[in-house]
């Protein structure tokens, strides 16, 4: 799947990922009308909503994009009807061509890290059937637990040919309260970032692995030293746009080679209409605003990435 992706990137010559994650203050009000009317106001009724306004946006904008990165949480606040939202926006994406980023930031003990990443990323077994659940192509992953947290997704991924962004150095404010912490006079990021450099050669497909990383836009120091310790990691980079990461920052996470990193925007594709610069569109249009926000964010990104040299 690493290479379907990396193969998207270079044919769209786009490194970049839409971030699903449709909180009901973003949703047009007659999206959320016509759910409601439908389903009533309820938590089928915001599902509902929730699915027609991605849909919207994956239609006007699949022909640009590599991938979407649908944040599970944004689904699982609605329950039930919400992960039938969550898994019909995955299968959607997919059907259009799309790869899908699940954003679960899952794990935990060996046994139950398996019963994720079965879920998630392969195949449960019932009797003489198996079946997928929400079969995402990759997924994000927290390392906080060490390597038996994390090598039953790397055995699903391997076996499924998926992949994996663990959390290196995540893009929010408090993230170095435990995250920049000397350990042996080196931030524990650094540690991890190595840990899944080690992941990642064990792990290749062709000249990247599909053991990937995350590391926030917002740290692009830290962003330069990880690129360097991780050189065959796909980075996932989040925290453009919303949370203040410049396309000059971005720079750092790629390779010599003008790969290695993918970067995302969530709200500041999907509520562009809500944004200054973009109230040409209204609420009406607010899908033809995300296409015109991953154009302006893919020419952001590419030319920070001419004018230092990383691409011609
Ligand atoms: O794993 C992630 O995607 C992630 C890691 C991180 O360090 N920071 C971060 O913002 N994210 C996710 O990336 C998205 C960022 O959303 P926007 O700030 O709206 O672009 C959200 O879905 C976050 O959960």
């Amino acid at each position: 799947m690493i290479q379907q992706l990396i193969g998207k990137i270079q044919k769209m010559n786009a490194p970049i990922v839409v971030g699903l994650d449709p909180m009901l203050e973003y949703i047009p009000e007659y999206i959320k009308q016509a759910a409601y009317e439908e389903k009533g106001e309820t938590l089928a009724g915001a599902a509902e909503a929730i699915w027609q306004f991605n849909k919207g946006i994956v239609d006007a904008t699949y022909d640009l994009i590599p991938a979407v990165k649908p944040q599970i949480a944004m689904y699982e606040q609605f329950g039930i009807e919400g992960l039938i939202a969550y898994k019909r926006t995955v299968d959607y994406c997919k059907e259009k061509g799309l790869v899908v980023i699940g954003d679960i930031k899952r794990g935990d003990i060996g046994s139950t890290s398996a019963a994720y990443a079965v879920g998630h990323l392969g195949k449960v077994k019932i009797g003489n059937n198996s079946y997928y659940g929400f079969d995402e192509d990759f997924a994000t992953v927290n390392p906080y637990l060490g390597s038996d947290g994390i090598k039953p997704f790397i055995e699903v991924c391997k076996e499924e040919k998926k992949g994996l962004f663990i959390l290196v150095k995540t893009s929010n404010p408090s993230s170095g309260e435990f995250q920049d912490k000397l350990v042996e006079g080196r931030p524990l990021y650094e540690l991890v970032g190595e840990k899944v450099a080690e992941w990642g050669s064990e792990h290749m497909s062709e000249d990247y692995s599909y053991i990937g990383a995350v590391v926030g836009a917002t740290y692009p120091e830290m962003g330069k030293v990880l690129r360097k310790l991780m050189p065959k990691s796909y980075i996932l980079v989040p925290g453009y746009g919303a949370q203040g990461g410049k396309a000059e920052d971005l720079i750092h996470y790629f390779n010599k080679d003008g790969l290695g990193a993918i970067v995302n925007s969530s709200r500041g594709i999907i509520a562009a209409y809500k944004a200054k610069g973009y109230e040409k569109f209204g609420e009406s249009a607010y899908a033809d605003a995300s296409r015109q926000a991953v154009i302006d964010m893919k020419e952001d990104i590419q030319s920070a990435l001419v004018k230092s040299g990383v691409v011609r």
